[in-house]
């Protein structure tokens, strides 16, 4: 999905990025400075395997922009990692920590690695020696990581233990998306998806359109794409379509998350494949061209692009996935009169709350379920209520006046620090 020719991800960033700096009229110098990361460090990581032989995996991690405060964002295991993907998703989390207003730069991190091909032990010697590797570069105040796609809390948790033994700092907040036993958030692991969920249903007020029964679709269901099928559940969707590599489960009843959710997780792989409580079960691309009200991408990259995003036939995308849409499928579905809900506010419910997890961090404090999840609500309603603002007042798309927004805070805080 991220190659490195067609659809090139970085090459997306940056047109993206450069389109919003010509709307807003910024001075040259300011896309000068934002098309390339600060930093892209990468790093080769020997891993002893439980065959007892060495293989070594190939890591990034990828500092796009420390204007506005620390370097954040997550750490991806996949097989298809590549450093133009780790820098795109790096420079992306500039932008969202900008929509939300958060006091956080842009970083992302990445390793060449399949998850499912590790065990558990090779799991840990990986994660461990990728927080070696990257322990120069990063810190509480400096550049803080978390989960993403084929990482998750336990991973956090490894990488906290082996920062400490590498530098000698017990620093829990140099990396967030933490177990809740081990200095997470309560509502972290939830965040993203309920953060597509109430975006979407935002969204749907702004169109008049009332969620009982509404049928959504859901791409993905690892961590975001699984919370945001269960919060639209209980909404009161039907979530008729759920996918993941094995395939789409369709029922048009609606499927049953949270037993989908226990299904997934006993499952080789945490795959939804056989799921008892699915009417048919059909090919894996066939759930983004599905008859339904809201459809949520909450996977990979590219997938509405010039050749695909015609298939769609949602009224609203509530994009959990980081650049699921091309610059061509933008424009077919902006054509369609489909509302995107671009991935810098629809997913940033994630940093949102890895955000609330460093300030209790560091105020070794802990904060409810409720008041964490109020906080994320008010946070991105605000932020959709501006962007809403500006794309009515500039008549662009979403995604324009998102990065129209977040591009204006991170230019002024680069303009009064003197960077141009
Ligand atoms: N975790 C977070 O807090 C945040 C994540 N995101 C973004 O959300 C997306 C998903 O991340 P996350 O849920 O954490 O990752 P996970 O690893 O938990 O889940 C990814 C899911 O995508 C599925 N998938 C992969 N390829 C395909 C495909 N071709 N078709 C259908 N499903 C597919 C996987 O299936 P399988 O398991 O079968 O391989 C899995 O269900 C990514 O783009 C990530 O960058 C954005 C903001 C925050
Ligand atoms: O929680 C975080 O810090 C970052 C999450 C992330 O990687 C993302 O929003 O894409």
């Amino acid at each position: 999905m991220a190659e490195k020719g067609v659809n090139n991800p970085f090459v997306i960033a940056q047109q993206q990025v450069k389109s919003a700096c010509d709307k807003l009229g910024t001075p040259q110098e300011v896309y000068e400075i934002l098309k390339n990361p600060i930093r892209v460090l990468e790093v080769s990581i020997p891993v002893k395997m439980d065959d007892g032989s060495i293989k070594t995996f190939v890591g990034y991690r990828s500092q796009h922009n420390d204007a506005v405060g620390p370097f954040k964002g997550g750490v991806r295991f996949h097989q298809d990692v590549n450093e133009d993907e780790v820098k795109a998703l790096s420079t992306w989390m500039t932008f969202k920590c900008g929509v939300v207003g958060i006091p956080y730069g842009g970083g992302k991190g990445g390793v060449i690695a399949d998850p499912f091909e590790l065990s558990e032990g090779e799991m840990e010697r990986l994660a461990r020696g990728y927080a070696r590797a990257i322990a120069p570069i990063i810190g509480e105040k400096i550049d803080i990581p978390a989960p993403d796609v084929g990482t998750n809390g336990q991973v956090m948790a490894w990488m906290v233990d082996e920062y400490e033994k590498t530098t000698g700092r017990f620093e829990p907040g140099v990396f967030t998306g933490k177990p809740v036993t081990y200095y997470g958030s309560l509502a972290r692991t939830e965040a993203t998806g309920f953060g597509v969920a109430i975006m979407a249903r935002y969204a749907a007020k702004k169109l008049d359109l009332n969620l009982d029964g509404i049928r959504v679709a859901v791409q993905g269901f690892g961590n975001v794409g699984s919370y945001a099928a269960m919060y639209m559940e209980e909404m009161g969707a039907k979530v008729v379509a759920v996918s993941d590599v094995s395939c789409t489960l369709v029922n048009n009843n609606g499927l049953n998350i949270k037993e989908l959710m226990e299904y997934s997780k006993g499952n080789k792989n945490k795959m939804i494949t056989g799921f008892p409580g699915a009417e048919e079960e059909i090919d894996r691309n066939a759930v983004i061209g599905l008859e339904v009200d809201i459809l949520m991408p909450c996977a990979l990259e590219n997938v509405f692009t010039s050749e695909t995003a015609d298939q769609v036939k949602a009224k609203i995308v509530s994009e959990g996935a980081n650049g699921p849409t091309t610059p061509e499928g933008d424009k077919i579905m902006s054509d369609k009169g489909i509302l995107v809900i671009p991935d810098i506010l629809a997913n940033a419910g994630g940093v949102t709350v890895s955000y609330f997890e460093w300030v209790q961090n560091l105020m070794r404090y802990n904060w409810t379920f409720e008041e964490v999840q109020e906080k994320q609500e008010t946070s991105m309603n605000k932020a959709f209520d501006d962007i809403w603002a500006l794309k009515e007042e500039h008549n662009v798309d979403m995604r324009t006046a998102a990065y129209m927004m977040s591009i204006k805070r991170v230019a002024d805080a680069m303009k009064l620090r003197g960077w141009y």
